[in-house]
Protein backbone atom coordinates (compact mmCIF):
# COMPACT_ATOMS: atom_id res chain seq x y z
CA UNK A 1 0.00 0.00 0.00
CA UNK A 2 1.41 3.67 -1.01
CA UNK A 3 1.50 5.99 1.97
CA UNK A 4 -1.34 8.45 0.09
CA UNK A 5 -3.73 5.01 0.18
CA UNK A 6 -3.29 5.46 4.40
CA UNK A 7 -4.63 8.77 4.11
CA UNK A 8 -9.06 8.69 4.71
CA UNK A 9 -10.29 11.87 3.63
CA UNK A 10 -14.08 12.65 4.74
CA UNK A 11 -16.12 14.09 2.68
CA UNK A 12 -17.81 16.36 5.48
CA UNK A 13 -20.06 18.56 3.14
CA UNK A 14 -24.17 19.06 3.09
CA UNK A 15 -24.71 17.71 -0.87
CA UNK A 16 -23.98 15.20 -3.09
CA UNK A 17 -23.55 18.06 -5.31
CA UNK A 18 -20.37 18.95 -3.07
CA UNK A 19 -19.27 15.47 -2.50
CA UNK A 20 -18.75 15.33 -6.23
CA UNK A 21 -16.94 18.38 -6.12
CA UNK A 22 -14.74 17.27 -3.64
CA UNK A 23 -13.67 13.55 -5.48
CA UNK A 24 -13.51 15.63 -8.65
CA UNK A 25 -10.59 18.27 -7.27
CA UNK A 26 -8.72 15.19 -5.52
CA UNK A 27 -9.04 12.53 -7.45
CA UNK A 28 -5.80 10.76 -6.28
CA UNK A 29 -7.74 9.98 -2.64
CA UNK A 30 -8.53 6.26 -2.91
CA UNK A 31 -10.44 5.81 0.23
CA UNK A 32 -13.28 8.66 1.33
CA UNK A 33 -15.08 8.43 4.56
CA UNK A 34 -18.86 9.51 4.61
CA UNK A 35 -20.08 10.82 7.80
CA UNK A 36 -23.69 11.58 9.38
CA UNK A 37 -23.98 14.85 7.96
CA UNK A 38 -23.48 13.81 3.96
CA UNK A 39 -25.30 10.00 4.83
CA UNK A 40 -28.34 11.56 6.30
CA UNK A 41 -28.56 14.31 3.07
CA UNK A 42 -28.01 11.29 0.57
CA UNK A 43 -28.27 8.01 2.05
CA UNK A 44 -26.76 5.11 -0.18
CA UNK A 45 -26.78 7.25 -2.87
CA UNK A 46 -23.61 8.58 -2.01
CA UNK A 47 -21.82 5.02 -1.70
CA UNK A 48 -23.16 4.12 -5.26
CA UNK A 49 -21.51 6.77 -6.43
CA UNK A 50 -17.84 6.20 -4.47
CA UNK A 51 -18.26 2.49 -5.58
CA UNK A 52 -18.79 3.55 -9.53
CA UNK A 53 -15.54 5.27 -8.83
CA UNK A 54 -13.81 2.52 -7.36
CA UNK A 55 -12.80 4.57 -4.12
CA UNK A 56 -12.75 2.64 -0.82
CA UNK A 57 -15.45 3.69 2.12
CA UNK A 58 -15.34 4.32 5.09
CA UNK A 59 -19.14 4.49 6.58
CA UNK A 60 -18.64 7.11 9.95
CA UNK A 61 -22.06 6.41 11.26
CA UNK A 62 -20.47 5.72 14.72
CA UNK A 63 -23.84 3.37 16.12
CA UNK A 64 -24.60 3.12 19.40
CA UNK A 65 -28.04 1.21 20.57
CA UNK A 66 -29.33 -1.69 21.51
CA UNK A 67 -27.71 -4.92 20.13
CA UNK A 68 -30.47 -5.82 17.91
CA UNK A 69 -30.91 -2.35 16.45
CA UNK A 70 -26.49 -2.35 16.08
CA UNK A 71 -26.79 -5.81 14.25
CA UNK A 72 -29.61 -4.12 11.70
CA UNK A 73 -27.72 -1.46 10.75
CA UNK A 74 -24.32 -3.43 10.49
CA UNK A 75 -26.18 -6.04 8.09
CA UNK A 76 -27.76 -3.38 5.78
CA UNK A 77 -24.07 -2.23 5.20
CA UNK A 78 -22.89 -5.78 4.56
CA UNK A 79 -24.63 -5.02 0.93
CA UNK A 80 -23.47 -1.50 0.02
CA UNK A 81 -19.59 -2.11 -0.52
CA UNK A 82 -18.59 -0.26 2.97
CA UNK A 83 -14.81 -1.52 3.86
CA UNK A 84 -15.40 0.15 7.06
CA UNK A 85 -17.96 1.07 9.54
CA UNK A 86 -17.79 2.70 13.23
CA UNK A 87 -19.55 1.90 16.16
CA UNK A 88 -19.33 2.97 19.90
CA UNK A 89 -17.60 1.07 22.22
CA UNK A 90 -19.94 2.45 24.96
CA UNK A 91 -22.86 0.17 23.10
CA UNK A 92 -21.19 -2.34 25.52
CA UNK A 93 -20.22 -5.93 25.08
CA UNK A 94 -23.81 -7.51 23.63
CA UNK A 95 -23.80 -4.73 20.97
CA UNK A 96 -20.20 -5.37 19.90
CA UNK A 97 -20.55 -8.85 19.26
CA UNK A 98 -23.84 -8.80 18.03
CA UNK A 99 -22.16 -6.30 15.36
CA UNK A 100 -19.47 -8.83 14.44
CA UNK A 101 -22.02 -11.52 14.30
CA UNK A 102 -23.72 -9.30 12.08
CA UNK A 103 -21.14 -9.23 9.29
CA UNK A 104 -20.87 -13.29 9.81
CA UNK A 105 -19.29 -14.36 6.56
CA UNK A 106 -19.27 -11.24 4.07
CA UNK A 107 -16.10 -9.72 3.83
CA UNK A 108 -16.79 -6.69 4.59
CA UNK A 109 -17.44 -4.21 6.39
CA UNK A 110 -14.26 -4.21 8.79
CA UNK A 111 -15.71 -2.85 12.21
CA UNK A 112 -14.31 -0.20 14.46
CA UNK A 113 -15.31 0.82 18.03
CA UNK A 114 -14.54 4.57 18.73
CA UNK A 115 -13.27 4.60 21.72
CA UNK A 116 -12.80 8.19 23.09
CA UNK A 117 -13.88 10.66 20.86
CA UNK A 118 -10.58 12.65 19.61
CA UNK A 119 -12.89 15.91 20.02
CA UNK A 120 -12.47 15.02 23.90
CA UNK A 121 -10.05 15.44 26.40
CA UNK A 122 -8.44 13.99 30.08
CA UNK A 123 -10.63 17.09 31.80
CA UNK A 124 -13.73 16.45 30.17
CA UNK A 125 -13.21 12.50 30.37
CA UNK A 126 -12.56 13.31 34.40
CA UNK A 127 -15.22 15.65 35.25
CA UNK A 128 -17.92 15.83 32.23
CA UNK A 129 -18.41 12.04 31.82
CA UNK A 130 -17.38 11.07 35.73
CA UNK A 131 -15.14 8.53 34.19
CA UNK A 132 -12.80 7.70 36.85
CA UNK A 133 -9.80 6.38 34.88
CA UNK A 134 -6.61 7.98 33.42
CA UNK A 135 -8.19 8.74 29.40
CA UNK A 136 -5.52 6.25 28.26
CA UNK A 137 -6.30 3.39 30.64
CA UNK A 138 -9.63 4.20 29.17
CA UNK A 139 -9.04 3.72 25.75
CA UNK A 140 -6.91 0.68 26.05
CA UNK A 141 -9.89 -1.07 27.91
CA UNK A 142 -12.63 0.22 24.93
CA UNK A 143 -9.76 -1.18 22.49
CA UNK A 144 -9.95 -4.62 24.33
CA UNK A 145 -13.53 -4.57 25.31
CA UNK A 146 -13.78 -4.22 21.15
CA UNK A 147 -11.38 -6.87 20.59
CA UNK A 148 -12.90 -9.30 23.31
CA UNK A 149 -16.00 -8.94 21.45
CA UNK A 150 -14.74 -9.92 17.89
CA UNK A 151 -14.63 -6.36 16.35
CA UNK A 152 -11.62 -5.73 14.02
CA UNK A 153 -10.16 -2.53 15.40
CA UNK A 154 -10.35 0.53 17.00
CA UNK A 155 -10.57 3.86 16.36
CA UNK A 156 -8.42 6.01 18.55
CA UNK A 157 -6.25 9.44 18.52
CA UNK A 158 -2.47 9.54 18.01
CA UNK A 159 -1.91 9.74 21.24
CA UNK A 160 -2.96 6.41 22.22
CA UNK A 161 -1.97 4.19 19.44
CA UNK A 162 1.12 2.99 20.30
CA UNK A 163 0.15 1.73 23.55
CA UNK A 164 -2.64 0.47 21.70
CA UNK A 165 -0.81 -1.27 18.97
CA UNK A 166 1.59 -3.02 21.56
CA UNK A 167 -1.41 -4.38 23.93
CA UNK A 168 -4.05 -5.33 20.92
CA UNK A 169 -1.38 -6.76 18.82
CA UNK A 170 0.02 -6.20 14.91
CA UNK A 171 -3.96 -7.23 13.56
CA UNK A 172 -6.16 -5.27 15.48
CA UNK A 173 -6.82 -2.10 12.93
CA UNK A 174 -5.97 1.61 14.56
CA UNK A 175 -7.66 4.04 12.81
CA UNK A 176 -6.70 8.12 13.43
CA UNK A 177 -8.28 11.39 13.32
CA UNK A 178 -7.06 13.77 15.49
CA UNK A 179 -4.10 14.30 12.67
CA UNK A 180 -2.93 17.58 12.23
CA UNK A 181 0.06 18.78 10.18
CA UNK A 182 2.47 21.22 11.92
CA UNK A 183 0.78 24.07 9.40
CA UNK A 184 -3.21 23.06 10.13
CA UNK A 185 -5.26 24.56 12.86
CA UNK A 186 -6.07 21.95 15.46
CA UNK A 187 -10.12 23.07 15.29
CA UNK A 188 -12.13 21.40 18.19
CA UNK A 189 -9.84 18.69 18.35
CA UNK A 190 -7.91 18.31 21.21
CA UNK A 191 -5.94 15.08 21.22
CA UNK A 192 -3.58 15.39 17.82
CA UNK A 193 -0.37 14.51 16.04
CA UNK A 194 1.17 15.08 13.06
CA UNK A 195 0.82 12.58 10.38
CA UNK A 196 4.47 11.17 10.40
CA UNK A 197 4.20 10.90 14.42
CA UNK A 198 0.60 9.15 13.86
CA UNK A 199 1.68 6.42 11.48
CA UNK A 200 4.96 5.75 13.10
CA UNK A 201 3.50 5.61 16.28
CA UNK A 202 1.90 2.17 14.47
CA UNK A 203 -1.45 3.44 13.08
CA UNK A 204 -3.00 1.85 10.05
CA UNK A 205 -5.00 4.57 8.54
CA UNK A 206 -5.28 8.60 9.15
CA UNK A 207 -8.55 10.51 8.91
CA UNK A 208 -7.61 14.02 7.50
CA UNK A 209 -10.18 16.71 7.03
CA UNK A 210 -10.43 19.77 7.06
CA UNK A 211 -6.16 21.06 6.60
CA UNK A 212 -7.39 19.40 3.15
CA UNK A 213 -11.07 20.42 2.55
CA UNK A 214 -10.56 23.50 3.69
CA UNK A 215 -7.38 24.99 2.33
CA UNK A 216 -7.44 27.58 0.36
CA UNK A 217 -5.70 25.13 -2.27
CA UNK A 218 -6.82 21.25 -1.08
CA UNK A 219 -4.82 19.73 -4.24
CA UNK A 220 -1.91 21.77 -3.20
CA UNK A 221 -2.35 20.60 0.79
CA UNK A 222 -3.52 17.06 -0.47
CA UNK A 223 0.60 16.39 -1.89
CA UNK A 224 2.13 17.82 0.90
CA UNK A 225 0.68 15.71 3.40
CA UNK A 226 1.42 12.68 0.78
CA UNK A 227 5.04 13.97 1.03
CA UNK A 228 5.06 14.25 4.95
CA UNK A 229 3.86 10.71 5.39
CA UNK A 230 6.09 9.02 2.19
CA UNK A 231 9.35 10.55 4.44
CA UNK A 232 8.75 8.09 6.71
O1 LIG B 1 -13.00 10.24 17.48
C1 LIG B 1 -13.31 10.65 16.33
C2 LIG B 1 -14.08 9.91 15.46
C3 LIG B 1 -14.36 10.40 14.22
N1 LIG B 1 -13.90 11.60 13.83
C4 LIG B 1 -14.22 12.08 12.45
O2 LIG B 1 -13.00 12.26 11.72
C5 LIG B 1 -13.08 13.43 10.91
C6 LIG B 1 -11.97 14.36 11.30
O3 LIG B 1 -12.04 15.51 10.50
P1 LIG B 1 -11.03 16.73 10.67
O4 LIG B 1 -11.58 17.78 9.76
O5 LIG B 1 -9.67 16.24 10.24
O6 LIG B 1 -11.05 17.16 12.11
C7 LIG B 1 -14.48 13.99 11.09
O7 LIG B 1 -15.28 13.57 10.02
C8 LIG B 1 -14.98 13.39 12.39
O8 LIG B 1 -16.37 13.16 12.37
C9 LIG B 1 -13.14 12.35 14.68
O9 LIG B 1 -12.69 13.47 14.37
N2 LIG B 1 -12.85 11.84 15.92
Amino acid sequence: MSPSDRIIVPLDVPTVEGAIALLDKLPEVTFWKVGLQLFIAAGVEILDLLKQRQKRIFLDLKLHDIPNTVAGGVASATTHGVDLLTLHATAGRAALTAAAQAVGVHPQPKLLAITLLTSLNARELAFDLKIPLELPEYVLQMALLAKESGIDGAVCSPQEVAQLREICGPDFLLVCPGVRPTWAEAGDQRRVMTPREALDAGADYLVIGRPITAASDPVAAWQRLVEEVAKG
